[in-house]
């Protein structure tokens, strides 16, 4: 389900200035076939308590405290979606050179490939691509804008891949947001 402009423009610049400005922004080391890389992007976690770590490519992620404004997108995108989440991975896009390269968020927290993800996009527009694992031909591609919400409902994380390309002409910043509910937390 994709619902551009779920923020109004003026709403989503106050949004993605205070998320640029108060949340703790990580630089962080993943394994990437067998070497450790820094990820192209910056990232931060949030959840409801300390229990709902989330680890993928090799590292571990604990949860911080909510932060205002994404208690108030999480909101909206909870009442768009009829979902509820739990958790949420935050992406920071500091140039069109920073990217996510095609995955699928298939993990067994999240109930393994059948799961609700609702994401918030602000800042510049960056592609979002879906791309069919039986058939790499087939795409979808979504022109994320400042203030849209994009929801992966059921088995869509089966079935496809996701990613956000490179952009060499974009130089302004995009933050993301994507709200998780976790079924089954990680045990350490
Ligand atoms: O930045 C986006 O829109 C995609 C983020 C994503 O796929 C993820 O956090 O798993
Ligand atoms: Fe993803």
């Amino acid at each position: 389900m994709y619902a551009p402009a779920a923020f109004s423009p003026e709403e989503s610049a106050g949004l993605f200035q205070r998320l640029q400005d108060d949340v703790e922004w990580q630089a962080r080391e993943v394994t990437v076939m067998g070497r450790r890389v820094m990820q192209p992007r910056l990232v931060a976690y949030m959840a409801d308590h300390r229990g709902l770590k989330y680890t993928y490519s090799g590292s571990c992620m604990v949860p911080s405290v909510w932060n205002d404004a994404v208690l108030k997108i999480k909101d909206r995108v909870e009442e768009l979606s009829g979902s509820t989440f739990n958790s949420c991975l935050l992406n920071f896009y500091r140039t069109g050179m920073d990217h996510m390269s095609f995955h699928s968020d298939n993990e067994p927290l999240y109930g393994g490939g059948v799961c609700t993800i609702g994401s918030a996009s602000f800042g510049s527009a960056r592609d979002f691509i879906l791309r069919r694992n039986a058939d790499h031909n087939d795409k979808l591609s979504y022109p994320l804008g400042c203030g849209d919400v994009l929801v992966m409902k059921g088995t869509l994380q089966q079935h496809w891949m996701h990613s956000v390309p490179r952009r060499k002409q974009v130089s302004g910043g995009r933050i993301s947001l994507t709200f998780r509910q976790i079924l089954n937390p990680e045990v350490s």
